[in-house]
């Protein structure tokens, strides 16, 4: 298995570009809130960490991971000159299969709205089994899905930035 044995979130032998240039928004589920805040403070710290201005950080939070895709909308739409939008959440498998409507609706849906903005929309949800896995996924042994959706929002805006140039 992929992950089994390394931090998903090991940047240490990729070049990140500086984040100073840019705008990010980022949306973040309630759902099982304490996976989603530390995912949330990961995002944000690596921001921060790569230069981002705090001013530069749009942050709101939705009910759940399927209120993802109306809130990159919305954010798209409302706020101006935003470079990226990360959005963050955790969905964990229960008893039926909601998780797996819940899980497809939201990736198809995050795809559908970077192509309508032609923006950067970051699929930082964790799709999980169980609570643990989304622990070692939320600044735990595999590292932090909140630092690879800052990260990958960095090099997205960074690459349209040099396109458009
Ligand atoms: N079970 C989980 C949900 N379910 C709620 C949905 O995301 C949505 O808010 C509801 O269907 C109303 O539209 N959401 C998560 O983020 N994580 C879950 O485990
Ligand atoms: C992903 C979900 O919506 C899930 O956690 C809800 O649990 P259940 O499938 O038992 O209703």
């Amino acid at each position: 298995m992929a992950s089994r044995l390394k931090n998903l979130s090991d940047f240490s032998n990729t070049e990140i570009p500086s984040a100073a240039p840019y705008r990010f928004g980022i949306v973040t589920a309630e759902w099982n809130a304490e996976i989603t805040n530390a995912l949330y403070q990961g995002a944000y710290d690596s921001l921060v960490e790569h230069g981002a201005s705090e001013d530069h950080i749009h942050s709101y939070p939705v009910p759940g991971s399927f209120e993802l895709i109306a809130g990159a909308d919305v954010l798209l739409n409302n706020i101006a000159n935003l470079d990226a939008v990360i959005c963050l959440g955790c969905v964990i498998q229960g008893e039926t299969r909601h998780f797996d409507f819940i899980c497809n609706a939201v990736a198809n849906g995050l795809a559908n709205v970077a192509l309508k903005h032609n923006k950067p929309v970051i699929f930082g949800v964790l799709t999980t089994d169980n609570q643990q896995q989304a622990i070692d996924r939320a600044g735990g042994k595999h590292g932090n899905k909140g630092v690879e959706g800052a990260v990958t929002a960095i090099k997205m805006a960074h690459l349209a930035k040099s396109i458009k140039i």
